[in-house]
């Protein structure tokens, strides 16, 4: 567990704090997203765990041991960084950016080279093809990848990655996005997320901290909870109007209970289970009906689970309410 314990950050020179007395807990396994505004303090707050910027006040601990009591060596053993810029050094190879923190830890040249396939392997570019070409010669996603794969190379429990998919094409990111969120459902880590992109807090969060002007925390919350129960007005235009888009977007058809699978379904639009609401409700209504006939697997010809309406599908959107308080 990460624990910040009124964590603050005033800059040499300024008055005033960027971080302001933040206090909550990042449970293991989870992702936890820091999202807000340019320059409420997202980045200053993430680079306070591994101690490349000190707190002017307050103390973060890992598993209960503050940060401060930890030598550069254990925090780079226990901490994988992966930022926005990838930082990948151009002149040396892929298979050799990706052991850069086993080298620095004196891993021995076997172990290294079993932890770089299997790490190429992971993020789906094949060792045999990759690992002796040079940055210069991937694509900006690949790149990205091999970012996030040097940053899990000495298997570290927490990750700290900001905006890590931030520098590509819409679809790349969320092709990065959905391979992320499932080699997590394998690796686990602790993750502290940053990213000023609401959707992509929503959708990579377990829970999300919004932070506003001068590091204040707006809310720390799941994501359904942030969308149903906005702490603020703040919170609320942050987050936007199309909450009930977004809250939909949280939901898989699998997931919800459907009607029976109706007798004359051959006109229906198909919905596979492994869609989200919001891709079922705009198939329907793009297909001008008033329901969809819900699909088993992923080529869409398989067995009907069952039906799914407009009318069901209003009704679970309903909960994405007025702002607490
Ligand atoms: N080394 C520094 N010295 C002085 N001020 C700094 C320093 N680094 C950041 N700041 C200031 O601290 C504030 C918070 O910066 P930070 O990078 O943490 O914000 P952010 O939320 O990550 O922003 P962005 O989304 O634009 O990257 C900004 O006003 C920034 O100008």
């Amino acid at each position: 567990m990460i624990e910040f314990k009124g964590v603050s950050k005033t800059y040499a020179g300024s008055d005033r704090p960027v971080v302001n007395d933040l206090t909550f807990n990042i449970e293991d396994g989870e992702i936890c997203v820091l999202v807000g505004p340019s320059g409420c303090g997202k980045t200053t707050s993430m680079r306070m765990v591994n101690r490349l910027i000190e707190p002017t006040e307050g103390e973060i601990l890992i598993d209960g041991e503050p940060n401060t009591s930890m030598s550069g060596t254990q925090l780079r053993r226990k901490i994988g960084y992966a930022i926005q810029q990838i930082g990948l050094f151009p002149h040396r190879t892929i298979a050799d950016n990706i052991a850069t923190v086993p080298n620095l830890l004196g891993w021995d040249k076997g172990r290294m080279k079993e932890r770089v396939d299997e790490l190429m392997d992971l993020v789906g570019l094949p060792a045999d093809q990759y690992r002796d070409r040079y940055p210069a010669e991937l694509s900006g996603g690949q790149q990205q990848r091999i970012g996030v794969a040097r940053a899990l190379a000495a298997d570290p429990p927490i990750m700290l990655m900001d905006e890590p998919f931030g520098a590509v094409d819409p679809i790349t990111r969320d092709r990065l996005q959905n391979e992320f969120l499932r080699i997590q459902q394998d690796i686990k880590k602790t993750i502290v997320f940053v990213t000023h992109d609401i959707d992509e807090a929503i959708k990579m969060g377990d829970k999300i901290a919004i932070l506003k002007e001068g590091g204040i925390l707006a809310q720390y919350d799941t994501p359904e909870n942030v969308l149903v129960n906005p702490a603020s007005e703040f919170v609320q235009s942050f987050v936007g109007g199309d909450r009930v888009l977004k809250r939909l977007s949280l939901t898989r058809v699998g997931d919800v209970d459907l009607d029976p699978p109706t007798a004359n379904g051959h006109d229906l639009p198909r919905i596979r289970e492994e869609w989200t609401l919001r891709d079922a409700l705009s198939e329907i209504i793009g297909a001008g009906a008033d329901r969809g006939v819900v699909v088993q697997n992923g080529d869409g010809n398989g067995a009907s689970s069952g039906t799914i309406t407009l009318n069901s599908i209003r009704e679970i959107s309903h909960g994405a309410g007025a702002p607490r308080g």
